[in-house]
């Protein structure tokens, strides 16, 4: 990925036609399959400055397929007053440093920390060793099982690293279903008992949280399943996933 920062410096006069043209442009740009996304901002201490920035699959596809393509000719037909108003026009490689701020709390924060993961480990495995259909593949658990379990999802969630420092990370957690032969109805069943633990112990039951939790129990178990069936080959190494709140950050009602 690439990011090009286009900046204008646009008379006062002339800045509302300038975000209306801009707005008329981001529908070819939205619609490039070469565009990740874009943002137009403009300065607060002096309003004639405007940066937009475009985050492009790769300069090549910016310049070559993006340029060469109808998109580019519906988005520069709207913008071509403009051009002679650019400052600068350049691409720049991210580099390491981003990532995302506090300001929405993240998944292991809203559940309540460990403990409240640890509350739910041991409510359903308590369950699990008495189901008929999946007890049977934890009888010989480690008593342990349940703690490790909970801080393999804190981590997954957003809390400390502690799965991946102290217990070997995802290559031990796959170890653990390769060869299983993990059935469907088993699959579902876990992922059942393991939701009725979660109302049990009283994960927090808004919609945005449930969504995101039950979306990465459903992903994880699949993975589980998959993985634990003869001759599955998954990669053996990989970091412990980390998993956000997707398309529904938490609901905060307006004041
Ligand atoms: C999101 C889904 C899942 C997660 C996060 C998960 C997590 C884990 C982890 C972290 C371990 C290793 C614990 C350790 O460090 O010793 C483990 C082991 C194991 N898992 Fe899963 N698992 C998932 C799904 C499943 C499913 C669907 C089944 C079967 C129905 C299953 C059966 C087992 C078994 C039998 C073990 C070994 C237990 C023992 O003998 O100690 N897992 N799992």
């Amino acid at each position: 990925m690439i990011v090009e920062y286009i900046r204008y410096r646009i008379d006062t006069g002339d800045a509302a036609e300038f975000e209306a043209a801009y707005g008329r442009a981001a529908v070819p740009l939205a619609a490039a399959p070469q565009c990740v996304d874009y943002e137009l901002s403009r300065c607060v201490e002096e309003p004639e400055w405007y940066v937009l920035r475009i985050t492009w699959t790769s300069a090549e596809d910016h310049m070559r397929g993006f340029r060469g393509g109808e998109d580019f000719k519906a988005f520069f037909a709207e913008i071509r007053p403009y051009v002679r108003q650019i400052e600068e026009m350049r691409h720049y490689e991210r580099t390491a440093v981003r990532g995302e701020g506090s300001s929405v709390p993240g998944l292991y924060a809203w559940a309540g920390g460990a403990e409240a993961f640890e509350r739910l480990t041991e409510t359903f495995y308590a369950q699990v060793l008495k189901d008929e259909l999946i007890g049977p593949l934890f009888a010989h658990m480690d008593p342990e099982h349940p703690r490790y379990v909970a801080i393999w999802l804190s981590e997954v969630f957003g809390g400390p690293s502690r799965y991946t420092d102290e217990r070997g990370g995802y290559h031990h957690m796959l170890l653990q279903h390769l060869g299983k032969g993990i059935t469907e109805p088993q699959r579902r069943r876990w992922v059942a008992l393991l939701m009725d633990a979660a109302d049990e112990v009283g994960l927090p039951d808004d919609p945005e949280f449930r969504a995101a939790f039950f979306g990465y129990i459903e992903w994880g178990t699949r993975l589980a399943f998959a993985n634990s069936q003869p001759g599955a080959k998954p990669p053996m190494q990989a970091p412990v996933p980390r998993w956000g709140w997707g398309v529904a950050p938490p609901y905060t009602p307006a004041p």
